[in-house]
């Protein structure tokens, strides 16, 4: 029997390695753009189903509580937070309304979405971006495979942070470094203002 537990690691440590390298200028710009709309008093909106939901909320979490420095809060929303609202909207609406209809309650011009999903076909998050679209809010797609109908939706401002591998635990797996990499950065470019 193969021993899965090591070819798990060994499998995506190879894959953290290539994206180190191919997610580097991304990276870099989603962190520019979150620090620009910060330090010109937008917020970050952050959305996602399932494992994405619970990357979305760590993300806003370390932004509003803080990371690995002390720092003031940072304005963050997760919109996958509120069973209220999650199921009062999809009851009385749709369930691809979810997250659309809380970028147009909250969302402003100037604010950045940071979307997520693995396939990139979640129709809740393809609504949400295109709310975002509609109200000038840019967009940071984390995204998985080939990036899916989201990466086909890119506006200019907007930027794709695409794990190419086929298996969604890997892609979670380094969406959860790309995650942290994001708060890294923010920190560094907004606490050299302090
Ligand atoms: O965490 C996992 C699988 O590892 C699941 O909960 C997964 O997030 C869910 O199936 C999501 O609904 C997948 O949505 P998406 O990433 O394709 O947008
Ligand atoms: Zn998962």
């Amino acid at each position: 029997m193969s021993n899965f537990i090591v070819d798990h690691f060994k499998d995506v440590a190879k894959l953290i390695t290539e994206s180190a390298i191919s997610l580097q200028v991304p990276i870099s710009e989603a962190i520019a753009l979150f620090t620009l709309s910060l330090k010109h008093g937008n917020k970050i909106l952050a959305c996602g189903n399932g494992g994405s939901a619970a990357d979305a909320q760590h993300f806003t979490s370390e932004l509003m509580g803080r990371f690995e420095k002390e720092r003031g809060p940072l304005p963050a929303v997760a919109l996958n937070t509120d069973t209220s609202l999650l199921t009062a909207v999809a009851n009385d609406y749709h369930f691809k309304q979810v997250f659309a209809r809380q970028v147009y309650g909250l969302g402003r011009a100037g604010d950045v979405l940071l979307a997520i999903s693995t396939s990139g076909n979640s129709s809740n998050i393809i609504a949400a971006v295109e709310a975002a679209h509609k109200l000038e809010i840019s967009v940071v797609m984390l995204t998985g495979r080939d990036g899916g109908i989201l990466s086909k939706t890119l506006n200019p401002n907007d930027i794709l942070i695409n794990v190419a591998h086929s298996r969604t635990a890997f892609i979670q797996e380094v969406h959860a470094i790309v995650i942290h990499c994001l708060c890294e950065g923010v920190d560094n470019h907004l606490i050299q203002l302090d």
